[in-house]
């Protein structure tokens, strides 16, 4: 495995990644799209988040990555209260997440080598210091030989790839990700669940949302159901 994380939780002594407690939220006033979310992720640990289409998936990513606040309740991330947080310290937070989003968020204008090396360059990295990680995150992926290639000549799975390897690059203590292996054939989705799997033994916790029930039963995590907004299974 290529990226080695910063495990800075083991020397802040923050054992608990992420805590909500009785989260709400709705897009509109009438219609709950998270209903009294309890769910706790440990330090280190792997889990999946299931559930049909609609139940919430995204919708919860989306408060841990502070996109959405919550109506209600509670969200801690590496045993700080983000609820109360002022806006201004919403960036710390998030340079400790890796974010795969559904939508993959790739900047068209920019090479795949210059995607993936941008969180580097801009938490102040130089050139000469992440190339190797850059390329050998592309190469994890399968991306070696397109490097100097920009998005809009990739298929749906490279772009997915690429995506992925943007948000593993900066070696987070958090990795977040919506239907990371939706658009990718069965080898590729093994593979890049080898790739989380590879980074969560070196300390990194791991939260993936996904339909794919039978890939989430193989990957060894904690799975977790959303029903209708509602945690029903495996919430710790
Ligand atoms: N921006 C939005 N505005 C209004 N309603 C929304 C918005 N985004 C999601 N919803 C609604 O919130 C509920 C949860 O949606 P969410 O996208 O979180 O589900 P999901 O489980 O991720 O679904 P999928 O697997 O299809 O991506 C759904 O009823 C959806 O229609």
């Amino acid at each position: 495995m290529p990226v080695q994380p910063r495990r800075a939780y083991e020397s802040d002594a923050v054992t608990e990644t992420v805590r909500l407690s009785g989260v709400g939220f709705g897009y509109a006033a009438t219609h709950r799209a998270l209903r009294d979310v309890n769910l706790t992720l440990p330090a280190g640990s792997f889990h999946f988040l299931t559930g049909a289409s609609g139940a919430g998936k995204s919708t919860l990513l989306k408060l841990l990555t502070l996109a959405e606040h919550p109506l209600t309740g509670t969200l801690h991330l590496f045993g700080e209260d983000a609820t109360t947080a002022p806006r201004r310290a919403l960036p710390a937070f998030r340079r400790r997440m890796g974010v795969v989003f559904q939508d993959f968020r790739l900047l068209d204008h920019l090479s795949a080598f210059d995607n993936v090396a941008l969180p580097l360059r801009l938490t102040g990295g130089r050139q000469a210091d992440y190339a190797g990680d850059v390329e050998e995150m592309l190469d994890w992926v399968g991306l070696g030989d397109r490097m100097d290639d920009r998005p809009p000549s990739f298929s749906g799975g490279e772009k997915q790839r690429l995506a992925i390897a943007r948000a593993v690059v900066t070696r987070p203590e958090l990795i977040l990700a919506d239907e990371p292996t939706g658009s990718v054939d069965a080898a590729m989705g093994e593979r890049l669940l080898k790739l989380f799997q590879s980074l969560n033994r070196l300390g990194t916790t791991v939260l993936i949302a996904s339909h794919d029930q039978a890939l989430a039963e193989r990957s060894g995590a904690t799975v977790l159901r959303l029903e209708g907004g509602r945690l029903t299974g495996g919430a710790t």
